[in-house]
């Protein structure tokens, strides 16, 4: 017996992914280990930077006081390495060799840079200054920040840079959102692991490499990856660990209304259904629902539509987990290439994009057809052909998603 489904918009769709509650919860995890994670805190100051006048450039430090009548001959009383201090005030006419990054005498008011200086060929005790600084090279307590001061706003997606201005605070550990634990059921028994001998009948489970990789780039923890026959009792045990155990589930096949397709009746009784089929080809049969508060998403086994229905609706799922905005970017772009069909559904091509100062062209990048693998690789948006019974004219507007990670 054929169930009816009901299909939704993407749009409506999307709008039931984004009102999915999602239990986020943070974790403290080494700075070392900390790039591209989330921060769940604001981190302050705990100092002031830098928290010791620093030479901004290699010379001679001296005193504000004598800093006039150039040239001007100085005593040289000391070498100030970079890691070293500088014990004692400089007197009246006394210079400190200083290196860049080096600690600044406490009276000194200005380093001469190397260049506006010369040796003094019967006294190497001594420097002639050439001509006064504009500046005084030197950088100021607290000149950056102050202790107290905000380094890093809550929400804020850590990258090398940022890592590097925690650890010029000597902090070791940040409080970060958890990454959502997604565990990855994929079902077929037509599917063959590479290295197993090709067989007529069977294909090798590309969605599952596709799929683990695309939830690890795009912020998620991949804890389990299995291929399952078509069995609804194997389905139903590796839904239930997997359910237990992880934020998210996503299933892949079996969610059309072929006899081995069991994901769409475990949707329909689950604790809730947000949808099962959608207006939109490639991936009209994605499901998704909510079981024991964990969001499983059914994505299609075809390729294509899988790609398609991991960026529209999970990849935003993984960054709102850990409180960031979906990376795909949704704009308004001119369809540079003719597309004939014509459309039940809104039709999501895979296609590339060009960039010409703000002006978006896209041009379909292979076969639309959810079977489809020759553009995955090439892949750069997503494009959205409006169900219509005329074809689309050539430059038309079409909502792309640019995607970010091709
Ligand atoms: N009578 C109907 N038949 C179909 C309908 C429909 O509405 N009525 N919808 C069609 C559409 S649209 C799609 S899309 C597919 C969806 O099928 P499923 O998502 O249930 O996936 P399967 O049937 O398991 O497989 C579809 C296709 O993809 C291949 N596949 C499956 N898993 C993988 C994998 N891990 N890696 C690579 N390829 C995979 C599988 O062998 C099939 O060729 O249903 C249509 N039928
Ligand atoms: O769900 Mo199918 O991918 O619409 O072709």
């Amino acid at each position: 017996m054929l169930t009816r489904r009901y299909p939704i918009s993407i749009d409506e769709a999307q709008a039931k992914m984004a009102a999915v509650p999602l239990p986020t919860s943070t974790e403290t995890i080494p700075v070392m280990a900390a790039n591209h994670r989330v921060l769940a805190e604001t981190v302050t100051a705990p100092f002031a930077y830098p928290h010791f006048r620093r030479s901004g450039v290699d010379g001679f430090a001296i005193r504000a006081e004598d800093d006039h009548d150039y040239p001007h001959k100085f005593n040289i009383v000391g070498n100030i390495p970079a890691g070293a201090t500088f014990d004692g005030p400089l007197g009246e006419n006394e210079a400190a060799r200083i290196m860049t990054g080096a600690y600044v005498p406490l009276n000194a008011g200005v380093v001469i840079m190397l260049e506006k200086t010369r040796d003094i060929a019967d006294d190497p005790k001594a420097i002639n200054v050439l001509v006064p600084e504009k500046h005084s090279n030197i950088t100021e307590v607290g000149a950056e920040f102050s202790e107290g001061d905000e380094l890093l706003a809550a929400d804020t997606e850590l990258n090398p840079g940022g890592l590097a201005i925690l650890t010029a605070f000597g902090i070791q550990d940040v409080t970060v959102y958890r990454k959502p634990k997604v565990a990855i059921i994929t079902t077929g028994t037509e599917l063959m692991r590479p290295g197993e001998p090709l067989q007529a009948g069977k294909i090798y489970n590309s969605n599952g490499i596709q799929i683990p990789h695309l939830v690890t780039e795009n912020g998620g923890e991949v804890t389990t990856v299995e291929q399952l026959v078509d069995d609804n009792d194997l389905l139903q045990k590796s839904l239930k660990r997997a359910i237990a155990n992880n934020d998210i589930v996503i299933t892949d096949g079996g969610v059309s209304v072929g006899d081995f397709d069991f994901i769409g009746d475990t949707a329909r009784d689950a604790d809730e259904l947000l949808f099962n089929k959608i207006k939109q080809r490639p991936g009209s049969v994605t499901t998704a629902f909510v079981q024991d508060h964990t969001l499983v998403m059914g994505l299609s086994g075809n390729p294509g539509a899988c790609f398609t229905g991991f960026y529209l609706y999970v990849e935003p799922l993984l960054r709102r987990f850990v409180h960031q905005p979906t990376r795909t970017k949704q704009v308004t772009a001119t369809l540079v290439a003719p597309y004939h069909k014509t459309n039940g559904f809104d039709r999501i091509l895979r296609a590339t994009y060009t960039d010409d100062q703000g002006k978006i062209s896209v041009v379909p990048n292979g076969p639309d057809r959810s079977g489809a693998l020759s553009n995955l690789q090439t892949t750069t948006c997503l494009v959205k052909i409006p169900h219509s019974n005329e074809p689309i004219k050539l430059n038309a507007q079409v909502t792309a998603w640019l995607l970010p990670f091709k």
